[in-house]
């Protein structure tokens, strides 16, 4: 078992913490422990630091006996980059082979859903996506199949527009045989005749499009083509048919840690389960979470988390929060859990920037965000903000956008907020917008070069041109398959999107539109083809509005060298802020619909746990859902936490808001005043 020096707690102490600070014996306890545990705390209460001060411990143990490796999963990319970022450069060996540091999905990808796959195909899939899973399903869908007569196909698309099931179905699997299911582990799916119809499909109707549905989903599994539920379907393949494999992986793992546990969705949660909670297991597995933050996971009851753990520890009290701000955070908490705000000021003085509650008139809403800036200049002007590069100010809401005018969400309050949704897709509707939408990273040419060529395959796949074993073309199949062509076709493919490339980043997006349409059908003739149903995806124009090239500067207000970023509370998760805006949204119906009015008693000072105690409506997952968001949101800020809500929503706590609590102001259609 590992040891752990009291030089090795100073070595991550100096790393982690601010000087002067340590690790005291509660949250001791834990690093030094690396059996199988759960760890339960609030909010800032040092979880994920802690979980880093073991691993650059375990750093120095690398490599293990046997070579054994240490796997850390987390919910989201964001949280798993946070890790990188922290403790990357002090743990290199951490972050290569054998040891596996990434999202439960690419652990699920990489160590179950790929292996399975190549067993049963021999094959690697082609994509783990679901954008490009649900559009090949499209296809493959009204595609004509064996053995079927039109009336059939024409029951199948009945039946999918009337009940629209196409995406969102499954395969289950059961004693080596598949079978249709709702969702991930749900129910089976019953094929019935829609109301509208005024004859009721008979048996053989029935059976017909469950076959239809049956076929079209083997045959997208086949192509490679897998959303990221199939991923745990593979899992659950292979850790069936080859008993001895969750064996294998115990013994790839010796430590396994999952930060963000309660964030687990139920099938990720199982999977984790039956590979490594088993009393035989080799690993030692600890789960790290707070019940009250899941915010991801919408199939499972968090009890269940933490019910079958017998060992289990609570560390209390946060590091991120201030008194004034705990105070607050604590009604939101679902469990009876007292939050304790530990922060302090740099001078070691408590921390008494009351929260502020800002109540705005619609006309208004824009300003919001610049004048919860100026709230933050006049307490760096008043000394009770410290100045300093790492100061991080957000201004974060649940719900991104709404077409619906009057229900207010994040564009709203920042109308530029809209550009973000188009950064990270892949998979376009034509070729205009593959050359116009290409997501700004660091290497910009490489950007533009890999969308050109998924443009090229898009039009391969659209043609029905596939490779030798009849898959899809990928970019890497694509350039093999131009290496070995007899003639100068690779070196001009070469050249033109080195050309492309270059012009694009330049701007010359029409002139490079150009080129590209006139080289496609000498790109066809490489596969002796030529241009047939691809012309829509070639010559039509974008159908996307017309939006700015992804432009980092949309998604900050900066004024006064305070730079305010606007986000999703999903995007936030995990992260410590000196100063949080959260922004009321509106999201779904019941008891309301934003956040105010769901959970107008609680800013008021009713801790939710005895409001829901007493409530007797329905809706309380709406009620439920909302606390959580807030929960995670309210905790964010060490400084300075301010919550915006519109003044027709407003009244109520105008009028009752303790103001020992809390400071008021409203943003009046006219003018701004102080209460
Ligand atoms: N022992 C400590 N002493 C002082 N500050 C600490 C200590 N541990 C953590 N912190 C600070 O407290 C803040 C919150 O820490 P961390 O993000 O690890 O908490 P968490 O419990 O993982 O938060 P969340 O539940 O929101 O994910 C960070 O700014 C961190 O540097």
């Amino acid at each position: 078992m590992i040891k752990v020096t009291p030089e090795d707690i100073a070595y991550t102490e100096s790393l982690l913490l601010k000087p002067g600070q340590t690790f005291d014996d509660e949250r001791l306890r834990f690093i030094k422990n690396f059996k199988t545990i759960d760890l339960q705390a609030v909010p800032g209460s040092g979880k994920t630091t802690a979980l880093l001060a073991k691993l650059l411990i375990l750093e120095k143990h690398l490599p293990l006996e046997k070579n054994r490796g240490i796997l850390v999963l987390s919910h989201t990319n964001a949280a798993v980059n946070e890790v990188k970022n922290r403790i990357g450069h002090h743990c290199p060996k951490l972050f290569s082979h054998p040891n596996f540091v990434g999202t439960i999905q690419s652990f699920t990808d990489n160590f179950l859903a790929i292996p399975a796959y190549l067993s049963k195909y021999k094959q690697k899939p082609v994509r783990i996506d679901d954008e490009i899973y649900n559009e090949t399903i499209g296809r493959v869908f009204h595609h004509n199949k064996k053995g079927f007569v039109i009336q059939e196909k024409k029951n199948a698309t009945y039946y999918n527009k009337n009940f629209n099931v196409l995406h969102s179905f499954r395969f289950s699997y059961n004693k080596g045989v598949f079978s249709l299911v709702k969702s991930i582990y749900g129910e089976p799916l019953e094929i019935k005749t829609p109301n509208l119809r005024k004859e009721k499909f008979t048996k053989n109707e029935i059976d017909r499009i469950a076959e239809w549905f049956y076929k079209t989903k083997l045959k997208v599994l086949e192509t490679g083509i897998l959303n990221y539920d199939d991923a745990y379907l593979l899992a659950d393949v292979i850790l069936t048919e080859i008993p001895s494999y969750r064996g294998l992986i115990q013994n790839r793992f010796k430590y396994v840690f999952v930060d963000e546990m309660q964030d687990m969705e139920k099938h990720q949660f199982d999977l984790l389960e039956r590979i490594f909670a088993n009393d035989n297991c080799t690993s030692f597995y600890q789960r790290l979470g707070d019940v009250n933050q899941s915010i991801f996971s919408k199939s499972l009851d968090n009890e269940e988390i933490w019910k079958q753990r017998a060992d289990k520890m609570f560390i209390n009290g946060s590091h991120r929060l201030s008194r004034p701000i705990a105070n607050i955070v604590e009604k939101f908490a679902l469990t009876s859990t007292e939050v304790q705000g530990r922060m302090k000021n740099n001078d070691g003085f408590d921390l008494t920037i009351k929260p502020l509650l800002m109540c705005y008139d619609i006309e208004r809403i824009a300003d919001v965000i610049p004048i919860f800036s100026d709230e933050i200049k006049k307490l760096i002007d008043k000394g009770l903000i410290i100045p300093n590069e790492g100061n991080k100010y957000e201004a974060i809401g649940w719900r991104k956008h709404h077409d619906h005018i009057n229900k207010i969400c994040i564009s709203d309050y920042w109308p530029n907020f809209k550009t973000n949704e188009k950064l990270k897709k892949i998979d376009y509707d034509t070729l205009e917008d593959y050359i116009k939408f290409i997501e700004n990273g660091t290497q910009t040419l490489e950007a533009n070069r890999k969308s050109i060529l998924n443009s090229l395959n898009k039009i391969l796949y659209i043609e029905g041109i596939r490779d030798e074993y009849s898959r899809v073309f990928t970019i890497s199949k694509l350039i093999k398959y131009f290496k070995v062509l007899p003639s100068n076709e690779y070196d001009l493919l070469k050249l033109n999107l080195y050309n492309w490339s270059l012009a694009i980043e330049n701007g010359a997006i029409d002139i490079v539109l150009d080129k590209i349409r006139t080289y496609i059908p000498y790109f066809l003739t490489c596969f002796s083809r030529q241009i047939n149903y691809s012309k829509d995806f070639i010559y039509e124009s974008s159908k996307n509005e017309k939006v700015a090239s992804p432009d980092e500067r949309a998604q900050y207000f900066d004024k006064n060298g305070i730079r305010v970023n606007i986000s999703t509370v999903h995007s936030v998760k995990g992260q410590t802020h000196t100063a949080t805006l959260y922004l009321e949204t509106f999201f779904s119906k019941g008891a309301g619909s934003y956040e105010s009015e769901r959970l107008q008693n609680q800013v008021l000072g009713i801790p939710i746990k005895e409001h829901l105690d007493n409530y007797k409506g329905g809706s309380v997952d709406k009620i439920i859902q909302s606390a959580r968001m807030v929960y995670v949101g309210f905790s964010r800020p060490t400084h300075f936490l301010c919550f915006a809500v519109e003044s027709s929503r407003a009244n109520k706590l105008f009028k009752e808001i303790d103001r020992n609590d809390w400071d008021v102001i409203q943003i009046k259609k006219t003018e701004v005043a102080d209460s």
